[in-house]
Order: structure tokens, then C-alpha cells, then sequence
């Protein structure tokens, strides 16, 4: 089928890449010409794992092209998939300006050949009527013969860092749309993948289609993200719980978690959520409830907590080290989340802000993130090209990104190059009992100090083999 994706940014790129991957011929579309430019010679403009070689693998195979004129893509593109950003205004509310531009452009181009227009990008409850009325609007400047076209809402699920693999092995696909026709040509486009044939496990049943209408396509999307937040938030409240009564949230986490009306996912306790999306769609939720009339007090709740929770390594670096000024900080990690090499929204930002405002000095290491990056929010930071360069004269380190790396890092040598050798693990990712040996006082989130015997000791992996030994 053809394919034209509006927006080549971690969503359009990827959805763009994949779809040419399972042999529909795509054509990518950005208003950012130098992008463009980068993306027709073959590299990627962002780090996604496994999306640069795809990428330029269809763009040899001829099923991949990028071109910077709405026109061309319109004009090709049967199914016209909108992906640009819909970031947090300052009130909560989504801006919807970038979606606004590609649909009035797209009514301009249109040509008369029928067309299935999908929102892709999250957009604001509602929007695809909004959508199909900006078309008409833009048709109507464009004098372009009665468009025949249908907007559907197609929401997006991937995270980044394993787009591609969520890409081929999603939950599910909902397709919201009013027209059978729309739908159909959706169902075409998803086949390959709904049948497992670029799955890893090819053999489970084919990925559920959940067909909706506009409205509830748009709610889904919204809904899944504040859920997950809310699981997050959950369990980094049930954390500070357990910090002050002495339990371990890990354990926790691995015991509500075999419960499967709960299920073992997204109970990671740490220094909470970030990135592009949770933030700005809880946020966008409750703002769409309170226009609605409706307080939604669990959502705010949800966010209210985290923001709290993103500070809390600052907290325990007090208890350590109790005054901050004139203290050096080392951050083990800046991204959001690892694979990625995106800052959006990103915990380290805060704790960054909050360290400095204290007179700490703030040192970072982050494996995608080089000193050439020139973000203004880093500037007041060093960023180092490793992490013993990192650990070399700083009081404490904070472990802000579970990066792979940074559990096979030298922690002895690190120790030694500090003051005094003390690491908050922002993520409980490193095994307690390793760090000490090494000289280190660790400090989890919400789990008890090493200094009596408890399963802290143990690291996830056997955690897992307690939980299997006793099943047994
Ligand atoms: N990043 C993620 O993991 C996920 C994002 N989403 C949603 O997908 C949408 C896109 O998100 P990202 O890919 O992260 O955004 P992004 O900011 O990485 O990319 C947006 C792209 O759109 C381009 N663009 C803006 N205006 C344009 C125009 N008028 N014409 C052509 N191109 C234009 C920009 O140059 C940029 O390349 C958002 O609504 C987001 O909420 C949904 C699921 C996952
Ligand atoms: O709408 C979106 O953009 C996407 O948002 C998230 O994906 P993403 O933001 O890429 O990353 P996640 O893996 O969900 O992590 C988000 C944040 O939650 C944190 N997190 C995640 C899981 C956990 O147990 N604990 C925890 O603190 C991560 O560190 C990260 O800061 C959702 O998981 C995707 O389904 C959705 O498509």
C-alpha cells in the first residue's frame, strides 16, 4: 500500500521505517528541512536501537523515501498517517498547533483520490472531528475538489528504546473510525503484523484489533498512559512506605506483582516517570476532565507524586552528606530512560535544577548524551566522557538511567577516585550487595540499608530464583 507519514520524529520515523520493513512503499514527510536532508542520506536523526540499519536497508530496497514537500507525500500517500508532536502547553492542555498545520496543509494538497488520514500523534479527546473539519477548511483554501477522505484514530503504544520491537510485537491495535472503508484499508496496512510475521514469536495468536469509535481510540490512548503512570506513582508511594517501616519494595514489587489481576509490569519504584509522553498526557487528561467539569483528583494525585518523587535522592544524598553546598554530585545517567537518547521531561532535569539551586556542583555521564550537546538546561553541569571521570572527586553519585552499562562498571576504581564513596541508586537496578564490597554506602528507594540481614542483599536475578525455589 502507500504510505505517507507526516512527521519523522520517534513515532513517525519508526511507524514510517516499519511499515516500509513489512513491504508497503512509505514516503516520510518533515516540515525541517535539514532533517530531511540527514534522513536522505541514509542516517537516522534520532537513536532508536536497530532504526538506522532498517531504515537505510528499505531506503535501498526502494520502499523508503523522504522529502520535505507536503505535496509530494500527499499526492502518494493513500493512507496519510499525521505523527508530529503535541506537546504540553503551560496550562496542561496538548498543543495541538503542529497537528493543526499538517491537517490544514494536507486539506490544501488534497488531490481528489480518496484518503484515510490517521492520527497517530496523541491527540486531545475530540480531535478527530476537529481534524476532519480543519481538512475541509484547508480543501476549501486550496480549492481542491470535494476531498474524499475519513480520519482515523490509530494511537501509538511504542516506548522508546524498543520502538521497533514494540512496533512488531504490539498488545494490541486499536482502530477508532466511523467508516468501514477507512477501517478495511487500517486492517490491510496492519495485516503482516497482526498475522506475527515480523513477530519474535511468530507462533502466538494474532495481536488483538480493537475497533472503536474516534472518541474512545482518542480515551484509550490517553487512558493507557495515566494508568502506567499511576501504577508507577503506586508503587513509588508503597517505597516511601517501605523506607520508613523497614521493608523492601522490591520484594514488595515481586509480591503484589505475582498476583495477576495486578501483574508484575511498571512496578519499578525509583525516582519516577519522565520522558515525553507520560508528563504531558496525564497532565492533557486532567485538563480535558476539568473542561469537562470533571476533577480528576487520582490523576492530579499521580502527578503531584511523582513531582515529589523525582526529588527524592536529594532527600537521602541530605541524610548522607546533610549539607549539599559546596558538595560534588556525579549523575550515572541523564536520558529518561536507557535506549534512548531523549531528555524530554527527563528526572535528571529536576534533580539538576534542584542540586545547583542547593550549591551543589553537578557532574554527569551519560552514554548518548556528549558535552558537544549544547542544551542550555546542561550548561551549568560538566559532563564527562566516562564514568570515572565522573566518580573522580565527587562526594556521592546518583544513578538516574539504568543504563546496561553502569552494571558492569569498575566500582571499586570508582570508589577509590572519591571522597567519600556513596551512590543513591535512583533505580534499584544495582546489586546492593556488590556495591558495598566495593566500598560503597548504597542507598536504594524504598528498601532497607544493608547493615542487617535482609534480601536487599540479593539482586533481582535472585530475587527471581527465591521466588522460583519456593514455588518449587
Ligand atoms: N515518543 C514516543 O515514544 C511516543 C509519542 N507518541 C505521540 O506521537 C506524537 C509524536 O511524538 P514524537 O515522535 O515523540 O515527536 P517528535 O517531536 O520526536 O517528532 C515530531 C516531528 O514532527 C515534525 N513536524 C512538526 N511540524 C511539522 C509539519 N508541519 N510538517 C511536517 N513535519 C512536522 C518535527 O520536525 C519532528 O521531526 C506525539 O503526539 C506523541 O505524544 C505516542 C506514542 C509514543
Ligand atoms: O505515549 C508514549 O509516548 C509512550 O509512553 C510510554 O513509553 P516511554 O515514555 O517511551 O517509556 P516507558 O518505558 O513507559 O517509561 C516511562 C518512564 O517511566 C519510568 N518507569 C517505567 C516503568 C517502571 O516500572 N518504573 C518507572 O519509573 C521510566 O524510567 C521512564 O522515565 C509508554 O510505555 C508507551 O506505551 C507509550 O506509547
Amino acid at each position: 500500500m502507500q504510505v505517507c507519514v507526516i512527521g519523522t520524529g520517534y513515532v513517525g520515523l519508526v511507524t514510517g521505517v516499519c511499515l516500509a520493513q513489512i513491504g508497503h512503499q512509505v514516503i516520510c514527510v518533515d516540515n525541517d528541512v535539514e532533517k530531511v536532508k540527514l534522513m536522505q542520506s541514509g542516517q537516522s536523526p534520532i537513536f532508536e536501537p536497530g532504526l538506522s540499519q532498517m531504515m537505510t536497508a528499505n531506503m535501498e530496497a526502494g520502499r523508503l523515501e523522504f522529502t520535505a514537500d507536503l505535496q509530494v507525500g500527499v499526492d502518494r500517500g493513500e493512507i496519510l498517517f499525521i505523527a508530529v508532536g503535541t506537546p504540553a502547553l503551560p496550562s496542561g492542555a496538548s498543543d495541538t498547533r503542529y497537528v493543526e498545520a499538517v491537517a490544514r496543509g494536507i486539506g490544501q494538497h488534497l488531490n481528489g483520490g480518496y484518503k484515510v488520514i490517521v492520527n497517530k500523534s496523541t491527540v486531545p479527546i475530540g480531535s478527530g472531528d476537529w481534524v476532519r473539519r480543519i481538512v475541509l477548511d484547508g480543501a476549501a483554501e486550496g480549492r481542491s475538489e470535494t476531498p474524499s477522505f475519513d480520519v482515523v484514530s490509530n494511537p501509538e503504544f511504542l516506548r522508546e528504546g524498543s520502538a521497533i520491537y514494540d512496533t512488531f510485537n504490539p498488545d494490541r491495535i486499536v482502530i477508532g473510525s466511523s467508516s468501514e472503508r477507512a477501517i478495511d484499508l487500517m486492517q490491510q496496512l496492519y495485516a503482516p503484523i497482526v498475522t506475527r510475521q515480523f513477530a519474535q514469536y511468530p507462533d502466538l495468536p494474532p495481536v488483538p484489533v480493537l475497533v472503536t469509535d474516534l472518541t474512545s481510540a482518542e480515551t484509550i490512548k490517553y487512558a493507557a498512559n495515566a494508568f502506567l503512570a499511576t501504577k508507577i506513582s503506586f508503587i513509588n508511594e508503597v517505597g516511601n512506605i517501605c523506607d520508613r517501616v523497614g521493608a523492601d519494595v522490591t520484594l514488595v514489587a515481586k509480591g503484589i506483582g505475582l498476583d495477576t489481576r495486578i501483574g508484575n509490569k511498571f512496578l519499578q519504584a525509583g525516582i519516577g516517570w519522565g520522558g515525553s509522553c507520560f508528563p504531558k498526557d496525564v497532565s492533557a487528561l486532567v485538563h480535558t476532565a476539568t473542561d469537562y467539569g470533571y476533577n480528576a483528583q487520582l490523576l492530579k494525585a499521580t502527578i503531584e507524586t511523582n513531582r515529589q518523587q523525582r526529588l527524592i535522592a536529594i532527600d537521602k544524598l541530605q541524610q548522607v552528606l546533610k549539607i549539599l553546598k559546596g558538595k560534588t554530585v556525579g549523575l550515572l545517567g541523564l536520558t529518561f530512560k536507557p535506549d534512548t537518547d531523549d531528555l524530554r521531561d527527563a528526572p535528571a532535569l529536576d534533580l539538576i535544577d534542584r542540586l545547583t539551586h542547593l550549591g551543589a556542583k553537578v557532574k554527569a555521564y551519560d552514554p548518548l548524551i556528549s558535552s558537544d550537546c549544547n542544551r542550555p538546561d546542561l550548561a551549568k553541569i560538566t559532563l564527562t566522557a566516562n564514568a570515572q571521570e565522573l566518580a573522580s572527586g565527587c562526594d556521592a553519585l546518583v544513578l538516574v538511567t539504568e543504563w546496561q552499562e553502569f552494571q558492569e562498571l569498575d566500582y571499586a576504581l570508582l570508589a577509590s577516585l572519591m571522597e567519600r564513596p556513596t551512590i543513591v541508586d535512583g533505580r534499584n537496578y544495582l546489586d546492593a550487595r556488590s556495591l558495598a564490597n566495593a566500598g560503597f554506602d548504597y542507598i536504594g528507594i524504598g528498601r532497607p540499608p544493608l547493615d542487617r540481614f535482609t534480601p536487599s542483599a540479593f539482586s533481582p536475578a535472585q530475587i527471581d530464583d527465591l521466588i522460583l525455589n519456593a514455588a518449587a
